[in-house]
């Protein structure tokens, strides 16, 4: 059995993570971790998820826990995320990262800490989005430069980050494909006389609203037709059981970093 921690258990995706736990044969909540001074400190992790009482209750530190579990999922924010993936490199924690929005020496953290245990960091964990990386490298390798390529994405009116994680992610794989530089040639928006669109630009169109749980649409355009590769998530356990099979997925590990091409598989295919 594989013990798991909960960084941010109240959390929209926490409480889902709590219930995708429980669905899981080969895993077992150890703790849940909430933040300091929330009124949902020494609840009942299972009534906080709504699926009945666990016998598990919310802590507001990692240190009173610590020995409680042997991996960690995290889905918080950047900060938070910070100092849990700090927490696990000195305490040798397993690590499973869900959070997006980070910076790029918050990323060079992750991997640093990889050389002193084991991390899987993915800003989309669902199996559809992964099998959609796999699509779009075959789309933009075999349609080439002709192409005008835009991602647009929807998601809830909640999310703090934008672009989200995985349209950056979207983004990355479809200009390694081509061999450009995203950084250089990434557009975030557009507004006025902004002139023809220049042929290598990835442009990035970003959706807030209601309760949309995450809408991501790859879009090549040409002269005479358009491709379009779409995935749509409805439900949050999608990304939950994702992120509990890489839990569970490295219990064998010791260190290194991985993502969710790695735990499904689809590396090499
Ligand atoms: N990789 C993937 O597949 C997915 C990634 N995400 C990403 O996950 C992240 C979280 O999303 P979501 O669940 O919607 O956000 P929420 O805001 O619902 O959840 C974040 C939780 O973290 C808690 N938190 C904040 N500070 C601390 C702390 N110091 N210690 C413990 N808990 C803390 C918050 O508590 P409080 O409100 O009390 O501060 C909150 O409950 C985002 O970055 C999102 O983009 C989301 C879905 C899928
Ligand atoms: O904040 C969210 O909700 C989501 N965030 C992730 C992202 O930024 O890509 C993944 C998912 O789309 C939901």
């Amino acid at each position: 059995m594989t013990r798991i921690a909960i960084m941010g258990a109240a959390g929209r995706m926490g409480r889902n993570l709590i219930e995708a736990i429980q669905q899981h044969d080969s895993a077992t909540l150890g703790a849940g971790i909430v933040s300091m001074g929330s009124s949902l400190v020494g609840a009942d992790l299972g009534e906080v998820a709504g699926i009945g009482k666990l016998g598990i209750y919310a802590s507001d530190s990692l240190d009173k826990v610590v020995s409680d579990f042997d991996v960690l999922i995290d889905f918080t924010k950047p900060d938070v995320t910070e100092q849990t993936v700090a927490f696990c490199a000195a305490h040798g924690k397993k690590l499973v990262v869900g959070t997006t929005g980070l910076n790029d020496a918050q990323k060079q953290q992750i991997t640093d800490a990889g050389a002193r245990t084991a991390i899987v960091f993915a800003p989309n964990m669902s199996v559809g989005i992964n099998v959609c990386l796999k699509l779009l490298q075959l789309a933009a390798q075999t349609l080439g430069e002709g192409y005008d390529i835009e991602i647009i994405e929807a998601h809830h009116r909640h999310k703090i980050d934008s672009p989200s994680g995985t349209a950056l992610l979207l983004g990355e794989v479809v200009a390694d494909a081509l061999q450009r530089d995203l950084k250089s040639c990434a557009v975030y928006g557009r507004e006025g006389q902004i002139g023809a669109r220049p042929a290598e630009q990835i442009g990035f169109a970003t959706v807030r609203g209601g309760d949309v749980v995450g809408d991501h649409t790859v879009l090549f355009a040409t002269e005479g037709e358009r491709i379009e590769i779409t995935h749509k998530a409805s439900s949050r356990m999608t990304f939950a059981k994702g992120a509990v099979r890489a839990a569970v997925w490295l219990d064998d590990k010791t260190t290194g970093n991985f993502d969710m091409q790695d735990v499904l598989g689809l590396r090499q295919a």
